[in-house]
């Protein structure tokens, strides 16, 4: 092409007569060919330059700098729209809606590709083969949870029971969302396809509706996703499960006649945490132990233990201990198992119960030390002593809880309650078993302002504590007494001079209830190593 040139023709917009000026040696061929407002292209010869090679002749008019005009540019707009119209009406009248959507997510994808080539697409299917996907039902799950201002359409719908609206990516929608600087779209798709399978679909037709999720990022950070941001979103996926999670009472039922087995009804113990009247040291220690045992699972296959954990909690009556338990099963969203140890007549019998309990719960053993009368219990003196199964003996109650009923489930935490813990048999107490020692004693100050709070929305001050923080230093009173006090009335002034002589009341009378000339306060973790060293014997 070096020995070409090419060379622009053009009426001089100055003169309204034909002339032509040219550039370079052509000027002569072309001088007065050219008629106003023509324009023309020439493709010459360098080393022969009166040599035409091509020549081409627009009669289109120039504006004066050279670029169409607005008339030319509006009719060549005019005809591409309606052409584009015309086709694309014709497609959607003749082509079938499935090759219509094939052929766009072909065009789709293909410019997809070809613009990003460096981009990674992991295609997330509704079913494998006849099973339902996990990672599917997850992500819709995860979906719900995001929202993304360049979405357009949702789907949203709502339970009777719930509040709250549910939303849903719309076919074809997308969502962006950034992780560890990554960025990663979400794309839902759903499409109809011939069934083949020879099954009837829910559509009715032979059709069957596909739907997957497609999850596209840049292929360098395929491992990323695959090893770091999956398994955070099925983390996210638990944890808003978990925070639906509806925690269940299951108590002993009494058909005549019937072995006795498990009945539950929706636990509506409202109690949590922040309710709780404890020392926020002791709080936060349990806190962060419930969450190390269930962040533990791997943990404790390493070591070789049971996924268990055991909590005494001890202390008076009306200090919080039910109250604890509904709170620890709140938070973890753990189902109770409320055993009442007096209903179960033999070992056989409270076996059989606890292998009736599920995983993530919660076994409560209330007032184990009035409850039963461990370990000479028997049905039937005349039988044989021999016979474990016929009695209900401590040693069979532990040997179950350590051996077999805790090894064959996960997440399960036992609670024994007591308000005297030095009845106990020491083999209860016995490090391994009950892995934490809660002490739940009379109220303290700072526990009195969570109940102000809970009850009279007190957040921060009243008039009234300062005399209400001197009383409780000479006066033993359980949570139980001051909630009653601060439920008497809804003006708060009322309830704190209402309080305020109950405890005077009580100074006068210097009453001591219960165990209260107990030392040991608030959380006591039994050493691990002790634990480790008596695991799994009576
Ligand atoms: N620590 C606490 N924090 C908040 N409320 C409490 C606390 N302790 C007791 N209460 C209130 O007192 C009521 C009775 O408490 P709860 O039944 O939990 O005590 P308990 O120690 O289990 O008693 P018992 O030993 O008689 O079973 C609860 O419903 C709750 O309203």
């Amino acid at each position: 092409m070096n020995d070409r040139q090419i060379i622009w023709l053009e009426t001089s917009p100055t003169f309204d007569r034909q002339e032509a000026p040219v550039f370079g040696d052509t000027s002569q061929i072309s001088r007065n060919s050219l008629a106003f407002g023509q324009k023309m292209l020439l493709i010459v010869s360098t080393t022969m330059p009166n040599c035409v090679l091509t020549k081409t002749t627009s009669t289109a008019k120039m504006s004066l700098n050279g670029l169409p005009s607005p008339a030319t540019i509006y009719a060549t707009y005019a005809s591409v729209s309606s052409s584009v119209m015309l086709l694309r009406t014709t497609f959607h009248q003749i082509v079938p809606r499935q090759v219509q959507q094939y052929v766009l997510s072909a065009i789709t994808r293909f410019f997809y590709r070809s613009i990003v080539p460096d981009q990674f697409t992991l295609v997330v299917e509704e079913s494998r083969g006849m099973a339902q996907n996990y990672l599917y039902d997850s992500f819709q799950i995860y979906m719900t949870t995001k929202d993304n201002p360049k979405t357009n359409c949702l789907k949203i719908s709502q339970s009777q029971k719930d509040q709250k609206l549910t939303s849903k990516l719309a076919h074809s929608q997308e969502i962006t969302e950034f992780y560890q600087g990554i960025e990663i779209t979400w794309a839902f798709i759903c499409r109809r396809t011939e069934n083949t399978s020879g099954k009837n679909s829910s559509q009715g037709s032979g059709d069957i509706m596909k739907k997957w999720f497609e999850l596209r990022f840049k292929k360098v950070h395929k491992e990323t996703v695959m090893d770091s941001y999956i398994p955070f979103v099925l983390e996210e996926v638990k944890a808003i499960k978990n925070a639906k999670r509806v925690v269940k009472l299951h108590t002993l039922g009494n058909v005549y006649g019937a072995p006795r087995c498990w009945d539950s009804i929706t636990l509506e113990h409202s109690s949590t945490f922040e309710t709780l009247a404890m020392e926020p040291n002791e709080k936060k220690a349990l806190k962060d132990d419930l969450d190390l045992f269930v962040k533990r699972k791997d943990y404790f296959k390493r070591v070789g233990r049971a996924w268990k954990r055991g909590y005494l909690l001890y202390g008076p009556p009306g200090t919080g201990k039910s109250s604890l338990v509904a709170a620890m099963a709140n938070y973890l969203k753990f189902d109770i198992y409320d055993l009442q140890l007096m209903n179960v007549t033999s070992d056989f019998e409270f076996r059989r119960l606890l292998l009736g309990t599920a995983n993530r719960s919660i076994l409560v053993i209330e007032d184990i030390d009035c409850s039963v009368e461990l370990p000479d219990r028997k049905i039937k003196d005349n039988r044989d002593n021999s016979n474990h199964d016929l009695k209900f003996t401590l040693s069979g109650l532990l040997n179950f809880i350590d051996g077999i009923w805790s090894s064959c489930g996960d997440e399960r935490i036992i609670i024994f309650t007591t308000n005297n813990k030095d009845k106990l048999d020491p083999a209860l107490l016995r490090p391994g078993r009950m892995d934490m020692h809660i002490h739940m004693s009379y109220l303290t100050f700072n526990g009195f302002k969570t109940l102000a709070s809970t009850y009279l929305d007190i957040k921060h001050q009243h008039w009234r504590f300062r005399e209400i923080e001197e009383l409780f230093g000479s006066v033993q009173v359980t949570p139980a007494e001051v909630a009653e006090e601060l439920m008497k009335s809804s003006d708060s002034d009322v309830c704190l001079g209402g309080l305020v002589d109950f405890l005077n009341d009580k100074k006068r009378k210097r009453t001591t209830i219960g165990d209260g000339e107990n030392t040991d306060h608030g959380v006591k973790h039994i050493p691990q190593s002790k634990k480790m060293k008596t695991n799994g014997c009576c």
